[in-house]
């Protein structure tokens, strides 16, 4: 690298390992590197030095990363900052990029990211520079999630808080795509207006265009009142489309216009409304495939086309389960007014690798059912729905062995013998040796496969 490539970087994070990690990363990029370890001393360093790029992180003892950032906004406002953080959700997110935050990076990150994000930062770009620094409010639509998939839809989600384009989710059916619609109008200027939506799956198809333009009283049987459409209600606001695969093309084609006008016709009127929407569409469907055949209009498929964010089934991004099982168990004990039930490690192990082909909604019904159903506080995996396990045996009772070993079990610890359960532990798995010993006539290699074993294991057990 040379000299007129290497940059003055300041590095703010409260943790001396990571401070290592990133000063050698840094350097070794060619890079001179400044370090502090709080806002506080930051500041003070940025008092009589400039740097080309800051890089903090957020929860720090003092004053966090986020009011580091709103103070450099202001002070210095050419310099990037990029915001790391261990506790990565939709909020800090957003509040990342709203307050004009370079990039946003959530930890454990990978160094090749940051490699690749310092570059893009310190590389020269024009000087328009958005300044919008709008406060966010606490969004009370969660998306629950922290892994890297759905990290890269919350950054997409900070990135497009200030604009007002449309979007087109795409995603299996229960993967979030209402949740996501929404949050995104919270986050935008349009926040204040409605947010409406509309399935177009869920209603009949010659209701669709009355539902969505409205009609006057009388112009069509069964019209006795004048009726506001979903998209005079949207005005100012967001209109979300869900399932616009199902819409008939003649609804498309009335679509396409109100796109490119901002006008439409209520039916039986000859009166245009104007109206200022933005749309956010949503499919499970192969949209270009459905134009290919013909069933959906190329021109409108490429309007409503314009950012497409993929939100991926549940079961590629299993390691959010515990999160979200734990997020509706905790919401559905407070609707419930009961107390909160949790899972087993062995009962979230089956969830964990369970297909979820209804995704998060199907999960949430499962904490529902389970709320409602489970007979302990922790939950077993015999207490999962059926369908969730099957290969796990229902509660049955015990049988009458099961019952005399139990009740051997109590009588003999209760005499004193402390080594009882031990004892019968042993005693258990000699019985099991000895018969799968008897059936492979004594042959160890056969008996070690039909106990799940490794040979050397069962040579040993049959030592002791
Ligand atoms: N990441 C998430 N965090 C918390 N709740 C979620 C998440 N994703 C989905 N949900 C919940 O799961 C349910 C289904 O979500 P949503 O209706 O947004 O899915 P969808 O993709 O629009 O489904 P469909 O295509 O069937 O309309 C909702 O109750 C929603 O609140």
């Amino acid at each position: 690298m040379t000299e007129a490539q290497s940059k003055d970087l300041l590095l703010v994070d409260d943790d001396e390992s990571i401070r290592w990690v990133l000063n050698e990363l840094l350097q070794d990029m060619g890079h001179k590197v400044t370090q502090a370890n709080s806002a506080e001393s930051a500041l003070s360093v940025l008092e009589f030095h400039t740097f080309d790029l800051l890089i903090t992180d957020v929860r720090m003892s003092g004053e966090s990363g986020m009011e580091l950032l709103s103070r450099c906004q202001s002070a210095l406002p050419d310099m990037p900052v990029i915001i790391m953080t261990a506790h990565s959700d939709l909020e800090s997110a957003v509040q990342a990029y709203q307050k004009g935050a370079f990039e946003y990076l959530p930890k454990p990150f990978d160094l090749d990211e940051v490699v690749a994000t310092v570059n893009r930062a310190l590389a020269p770009k024009p000087s328009v520079k958005s300044q919008q620094q709008a406060d966010i409010k606490h969004n009370k639509f969660s998306i629950i999630g922290e892994s890297p998939a759905m990290q890269d839809l919350y950054r997409a989600i900070g990135r497009l808080s200030n604009s007002q384009v449309t979007v087109l989710l795409h995603g299996e059916s229960g993967t979030g795509k209402e949740l996501v619609a929404n949050a995104l109008h919270q986050h935008s200027p349009r926040e204040q207006a409605p947010f409406i939506a509309l399935n177009m799956a869920a209603i009949p198809k010659d209701l669709i265009e009355s539902e969505l333009f409205g009609h006057e009283k009388g112009s069509f049987t069964g019209a006795s009142g004048r009726y506001q459409g979903r998209f005079e209600q949207a005005d100012n606001g967001t209109l979300f489309l869900d399932e616009i695969g199902d819409m008939p093309l003649e609804t498309q084609t009335r679509l396409l216009r109100v796109l490119s006008e901002g006008a439409f016709y209520r039916i039986g009127s000859n009166q245009p409304t104007h109206v200022d929407v933005r749309i956010i569409a949503a499919t499970h469907q192969d949209l270009h495939k459905k134009v290919e055949s013909g069933e959906f209009r190329e021109d409108l498929y490429h309007r409503l086309n314009v950012i497409p964010l993929h939100l991926p089934p549940l079961r590629q991004r299993s390691s959010d389960i515990p999160l979200l099982a734990e997020h509706f168990l905790n919401t559905i004990s407070l609707e419930l007014r009961e107390p909160q039930k949790r899972l087993s490690r062995e009962a979230l192990a089956i969830m964990e690798s369970y297909p979820w082909p209804g995704n998060v909604r199907q999960l949430e019904n499962v904490c529902r059912w389970l709320s409602v159903m489970a007979n302990s506080q922790l939950i077993m995996p015999q207490d999962l729905p059926p369908d969730i396990a099957p290969e796990i045996e229902q509660y049955a009772p015990p049988t009458q062995w099961q019952k005399q070993l139990s009740s051997k079990l109590v009588s003999d610890y209760q005499k004193g013998d402390h080594q009882a359960f031990i004892k019968v532990q042993a005693e258990l798995e000699q019985l099991i040796i000895q018969t799968a010993l008897e059936i492979t006539l004594g042959k160890k290699a056969e008996a070690s496969k039909i106990l799940g074993w490794g040979r050397n294991t069962l040579t040993r057990k049959l030592k002791i």
